[in-house]
């Protein structure tokens, strides 16, 4: 289906009875010839069989090659794909309120991120999946790492690979990632999404979400559940 952060994903079916009456599921085995190690392909997939939320990705287990040489992770397989590719082909009849109610669901899978001290580090649309025309999750925990108790934020070691349009200014001078960090980039989120509706059609009060997501102090930023808050009242305004 295609290739993630390291790692590169197949659909296949997981067919225990052999009569193909087996669900269809991704399968996700880590690239050799990346940079990443087998320990971070170990860490995603620690990461992933810890998260049980409707909106993230589920994990459905691990198969290993013959002989073990080779680990890879099963998943749920969402059919519509990458909401990257769903707003390209639906870009005409997506309105402003499923956009909202898509925003509504990634803040809600971001809280619960939150909640067990992780930090995505690299939520983008084309890391949220489509699971129905009203349903979507957010995937690819290949980046992501837990918060120490006694700090606000994860420090790397190094620049990572991905675009450094998602990334806060604090992630780009000093490389430290933090909840307020995944907001800046679920700032972005928002843009990507609406940037696929024509301009006149976007409430106003998105455009000043997306703002307040990009304060350049993480404190000034707003938390993922008053995030939740300010969509909500988007969706309430789109009702009158
Ligand atoms: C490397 C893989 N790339 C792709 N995956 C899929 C996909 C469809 N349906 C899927 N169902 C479960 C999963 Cl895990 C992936 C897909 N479609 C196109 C891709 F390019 C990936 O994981 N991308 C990150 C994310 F999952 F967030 F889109």
């Amino acid at each position: 289906m295609g290739k993630g952060n390291f790692g590169s994903v197949e659909l296949c079916r997981y067919d225990p009875w052999g009569d193909n009456t087996g669900d269809l599921v991704a399968v996700k085995e880590l690239q050799s010839n990346k940079q990443a190690t087998m320990a971070d392909f170990m860490r995603e997939i620690q990461t992933i069989s810890s998260l049980h939320c409707d909106y993230i990705v589920k994990y459905k287990g691990i198969c290993y090659s013959a002989g073990r040489l080779s680990t890879k992770l099963v998943m749920e397989y969402l059919p519509y794909g990458s909401l990257i590719g769903y707003m390209e082909k639906h870009r005409q009849n997506v309105c402003t309120r499923r956009l909202l109610l898509f925003a509504s669901q990634i803040c809600k899978g971001m809280e619960y991120l939150q909640s067990m001290r992780y930090v995505h580090r690299d939520l983008a649309a084309r890391n949220i999946l489509v699971a129905s025309d009203t349903l979507v999750k957010i995937a690819d925990f290949g980046l992501t790492k837990i918060i120490p108790v006694e700090k606000e934020y994860y420090r790397v070691t190094q620049p990572g690979e991905s675009p450094i349009f998602w990334y806060a200014p604090e992630s780009i001078s000093e490389f430290k990632f933090s909840h307020k960090s995944d907001v800046w980039s679920f700032g972005v989120v928002l843009h990507e999404l609406f940037s696929y509706c024509d301009i006149s059609r976007n409430p106003k009060r998105v455009h000043s979400i997306m703002m307040q997501c990009w304060e350049f102090n993480s404190e000034d930023r707003p938390s993922f559940s008053s995030l939740q808050d300010l969509i909500e009242n988007c969706l309430l305004d789109e009702r009158e």
